[in-house]
């Protein structure tokens, strides 16, 4: 009892000196006190402009996305600017060892443990390499928001297991980076997602709403990354109908076929592409794949969209034989077909402006097809919008950094209410 007496004279006294009120508006003593964490979280949370770096590295194994955010307020209060951004190419070695667990049913388990805390240090060190580069002390960042690097994702649409529900993994713990950064990290947001009902993506609703909504304009945030996805935004302000979804393939295939056949990452410039002729058979096989008669909103990766799928659709239409250049015309045709397929299907057109963004924005290929589906329809990139294209996911998760801290959860579409993220200290 004595002891117990003690133990709670040293936690009064120990108790940081925040005011709180009671029910009547009187201040009372804390119960209990903030150890260094919380009282570092509770810090930042209070501060009305908040530095945060946006940590993106998508589907397509192409490097870390870094983007340095300032952000004012929150929810659709929120003021942001991009101070800086930059993609660090990961090296062979990398993108080789997460290619082999990647998107695969059978994986080395050693693997995926190891490449789990390598990642989260290996991103902390890019970091720490970026802010050196701009001349900002890692002490001038408030937080760090990591999406991770997938390598798995299910929803039940994809793994068909009745008993089990979504799913889906990123690898690279936030632990590993507030540690050797120095940042409070935010990281794993999709878990929430799914625990809340949704398939863990896609997540760039809450970015897309804030930086692409206008009233009056009928407009689609379009991201062709690895996966295509896109985010609807009526003109008429109505949250409700706001769609926000995958679509299919992005650049998964069109990267896949390069590897394969002409052992480079992708079709730069679609160089390949425009060298081929589309095959009109093998894009039909393609695009009749159940996938895209699903209702939105829905989730996909290369876990569906890869070779072996390519592989059925030329059995199904007879074109096994296929010259590798007509290959890589048909798949940037069939992520330009399906994209507009959907548009046209799900969407109004009516005076639609489109937005793109990702690295396929920067395939001429799919662009050129993607506008020639969509006759009327305004295509642009979105930097119109002043967003780098390159750096818009990365701001997305600066964003939902931001929202984690200082945010209150708010439901737009068929989108789970709740805040994401999962903290993690430097000491
Ligand atoms: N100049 C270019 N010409 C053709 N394709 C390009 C060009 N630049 C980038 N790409 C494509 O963009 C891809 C990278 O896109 P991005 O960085 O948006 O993918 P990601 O972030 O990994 O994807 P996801 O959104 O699925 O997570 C490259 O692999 C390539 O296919
Ligand atoms: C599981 C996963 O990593 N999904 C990514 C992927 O890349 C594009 C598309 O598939 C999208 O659903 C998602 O990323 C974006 C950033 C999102 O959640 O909005």
């Amino acid at each position: 009892m004595r002891f117990q007496n003690k133990y709670i004279r040293y936690l009064q006294s120990a108790a940081i000196k925040i005011t709180f009120k009671n029910s009547a508006g009187k201040n009372v003593k804390p119960m209990l006190p903030l150890n260094s964490n919380l009282q570092q979280l509770f810090n930042i949370a209070k501060k009305t402009t908040k530095t945060g770096i946006g940590l993106m590295s998508g589907t397509s194994l192409d490097g870390l996305d870094i983007a340095l955010c300032r952000f004012t307020g929150n929810g659709l209060n929120t003021r942001f600017e991009l101070l800086k951004f930059i993609t660090i190419p990961y090296p062979e070695d990398i993108k080789h060892d997460v290619q082999q667990i990647f998107a695969k049913r059978l994986a080395d388990l050693e693997k995926v443990t190891l490449l789990n805390a390598y990642i989260g240090t290996y991103h902390a060190e890019l970091i720490l390499q970026a802010l050196n580069q701009w001349g900002i002390p890692p002490a001038e960042v408030d937080f760090i928001a990591s999406h991770g690097q997938t390598i798995y994702h299910a929803p039940k649409r994809l793994h068909h297991h009745t008993n089990y529900p979504n799913a889906t993994l990123q690898i690279g713990d936030g632990d590993h980076i507030a540690v050797k950064t120095g940042i409070v990290t935010i990281s794993d947001f999709r878990q929430k997602h799914i625990a809340a009902g949704g398939e863990g993506a896609p997540l760039a609703l809450y970015g897309d709403v804030l930086l692409g909504n206008k009233t009056g304009e009928n407009r689609v945030l379009l991201n062709i990354g690895g996966i295509a996805n896109l985010t609807w935004l009526p003109g008429d302000g109505d949250f409700s109908r706001v769609l926000c979804t995958d679509i299919g393939p992005g650049n998964t295939l069109i990267d896949a076929a390069c590897r394969t056949y002409f052992n480079q990452a992708f079709d730069e410039d679609s160089s390949i592409a425009f060298s081929g002729t589309v095959n009109k058979p093998l894009l039909n096989a393609l695009l009749a794949h159940p996938f895209f008669a699903e209702k939105a909103p829905k989730t996909t990766g290369p876990e569906l969209f890869n070779l072996a799928l390519v592989a059925e659709a030329q059995k199904a239409s007879g074109t096994e034989n296929i010259d590798p250049a007509d290959l890589v015309s048909t798949l940037s045709a069939f992520t330009a077909a399906s994209i507009a397929r959907f548009v046209n299907e799900n969407i109004d057109i009516n005076d639609l402006k489109i937005f793109a963004s990702g690295g396929g924005a920067r395939n001429p290929f799919v662009v050129a097809k993607l506008k020639k589906l969509l006759p009327g329809v305004s295509i642009e990139d979105s930097n119109t919008l002043g967003i780098d294209p390159d750096a818009k996911e990365a701001i997305l998760f600066a964003l939902l950094g931001n929202e984690a801290l200082s945010g209150q959860p708010v439901s737009i579409g068929n989108n789970p209410a709740v805040l994401m993220g999962k903290f993690s200290f430097a000491v």
